[in-house]
């Protein structure tokens, strides 16, 4: 398929508002696509590169170069000329890295040129299109929406089904399952104000510890074990202990999902920064696990034997997760049959979970399925303090001790345009460690830079808790946030998974 049709229909799909005009527009565009190139045209058309970020320089992407006056170039060989480009590395490639990317952009017309260089820079950043464009493939292919929204669940990759249901129709979808060793997307949680309000809206419901580590899935077939992040990356290497434990579970194939966390002698968690920080290290891991070893806590089990499980309640997951797994490798939890009956415990259970040193807790709602990568009302996490998840949309250069590292960070919600609405600037609560983590990766990001503020693409989220809300006129959504300070950074978050302004408003 031609780079000039994605761009094209890119920039119809842009200029359309309502959702149904836009799926027809892809629907369109996949209905031509060979099947195999579908992933591509995906990628490309939400701002993705299958290579991930090849290191592209703005500076370099401003270089004039006189377009084509055709379209020739198909997204197979801007393909091949990102592969090419990324594996040119080190010291000698920036001739090379020059002239494939000449070459890519000269073979380019000047619409595809604009395309180019903002899908290169990573500026457009349609991740909320991978819906719309999932409704596309549907449409072209003739199959429900749901059904194939439920097969990339379980596949984990939208690039990878559309090829097949485009090529096979709805056979291909019969063809997707959970499997053991396969990722699947793990299910979100929804946010309450108290635990009060949490069993209001849930009913019947189990209430467990909220634990702050690092969620992993953990696939065990026979003495073959792999334990998945949150985004599906294997890192099992990283975690040997956590292996270890689960081929000392009953069952020979499960899927479990859990939590990993550090515990200090006298069993209170480490802060999250140490786990993030030991499960990051690749190096000398054996040294990293004697400085600190980690324990995996499970809270629920997708598939055990060769049955998947996702659409059992909780209280049937339950059972079989208490038969694979030990409990003290399960997450402590209060079954509240009766809310009514047992609010004092719910509150007591929390109470005592905050005395542990947990975040907060989770209650999940009896009788509800396992949405696979969906932020279900049926898991309602409740934490003491409120926290955000906010992009970074620009920086400023520090003074006095941090001169030299970028410091105050501006920070943005997610408006209903796609666009982000700033509500703030902190420099609160940032380590040396994180300061010289967020100069290095807000420089990849930067866009421009007058020597006080940076401008950086609108890709790294930050966790950020605060006191309230203030009204503030000098601000797009007429609020600001009050004592805002940084928690962590969240390079495993999206900025399109970051939240709105709805929420921030509706929060305050
Ligand atoms: N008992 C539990 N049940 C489910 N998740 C738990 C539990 N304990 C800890 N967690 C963790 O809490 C996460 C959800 O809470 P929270 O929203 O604070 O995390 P997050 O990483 O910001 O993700 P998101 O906001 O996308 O859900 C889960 O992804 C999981 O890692």
């Amino acid at each position: 398929m031609l780079l000039a049709e994605v761009a094209r229909v890119s920039r119809e799909v842009a200029e359309t508002s309502a959702r149904s005009g836009k799926t027809a527009l892809l629907a369109e565009l996949f209905s031509s696509a060979p099947p195999a190139e579908a992933g591509l045209v995906i990628s490309y058309l939400s701002g993705r590169l299958p290579q991930g970020r090849p290191g592209i320089g703005w500076r370099a992407l401003a270089r004039e170069v006189e377009p084509a006056a055709e379209p020739t170039l198909t997204v197979t060989a801007v393909d091949a000329a990102v592969t090419e480009y990324a594996a040119l590395a080190g010291a000698g490639s920036q001739a090379g890295r020059r002239r494939v990317l000449d070459a890519l952009l000269g073979a380019a017309t000047a619409p595809e040129q604009r395309f180019l260089r903002s899908l290169l820079s990573g500026e457009v950043r349609q991740g909320a299109l991978d819906a719309v464009a999932l409704e596309g493939v549907a449409a072209a292919a003739a199959v429900p929406a749901a059904e194939l929204r439920r097969a990339v669940m379980l596949d984990g990759s939208l690039a990878r089904v559309a090829a097949a249901v485009l090529a096979d129709g709805a056979a291909a979808l019969r063809g997707v399952t959970l499997r053991v060793g396969q990722p699947v997307q793990p299910m979100l949680a929804n946010t309450a104000k108290s635990v009060a309000q949490a069993l209001a809206a849930l009913g019947p419901c189990a209430v467990e510890e909220k634990l702050d580590g690092i969620r992993v899935q953990v696939h065990r077939d026979g003495d073959d074990v792999r334990v998945y992040t949150r985004s599906l990356d294997d890192i099992t290497g990283r975690l040997p202990e956590v292996a270890e434990l689960a081929r000392t579970f009953p069952g020979e194939r499960f899927i479990l999902d859990g939590e990993v966390i550090g515990q200090a002698p006298d069993g209170r968690p480490v802060s999250f920064q140490e786990v993030a920080s030991r499960v990051g290290s690749r190096i000398d891991v054996e040294a990293a696990r004697r400085a600190l070893p980690v324990v995996p806590y499970f809270f629920d089990v997708l598939a055990s034997g060769d049955e998947v499980l996702l659409d059992l309640p909780v209280r049937e997951r339950y059972a079989a997760l208490a038969a694979l797994v030990p409990e003290d490798s399960r997450v402590r939890r209060l079954v509240v049959e009766d809310p009514g009956e047992q609010a004092a415990a719910a509150e007591e259970f929390w109470a005592e979970t905050l005395r542990r040193g947990h975040e907060g807790v989770m209650a999940k709602g009896l009788d509800s399925t396992y949405a696979a990568g969906r932020r279900g009302k049926h898991w309602l996490k409740v934490k003491p303090v409120h926290t955000l998840d906010l992009v970074v949309l620009a920086v400023e250069w520090g003074h006095g001790r941090r001169t030299g590292l970028l410091s105050n960070l501006h920070l943005g919600a997610r408006a209903a345009d796609g666009t982000f609405a700033m509500l703030g600037k902190t420099f609160k609560g940032l380590t040396d460690e994180m300061l010289r983590w967020q100069t290095e990766r807000l420089r990849e990001l930067a866009v421009e830079d007058d020597g006080f503020t940076v401008r950086v693409r609108p890709e790294l989220v930050v966790e950020i808790a605060y006191d309230g809300l203030q009204r503030s006129p000098r601000y797009p959504a007429g609020v600001a946030l009050r004592f805002a300070r940084v928690l962590r950074h969240r390079p495993d978050k999206r900025a399109d998974e970051a939240d709105t302004v709805e929420t921030v408003l509706g929060e305050g």
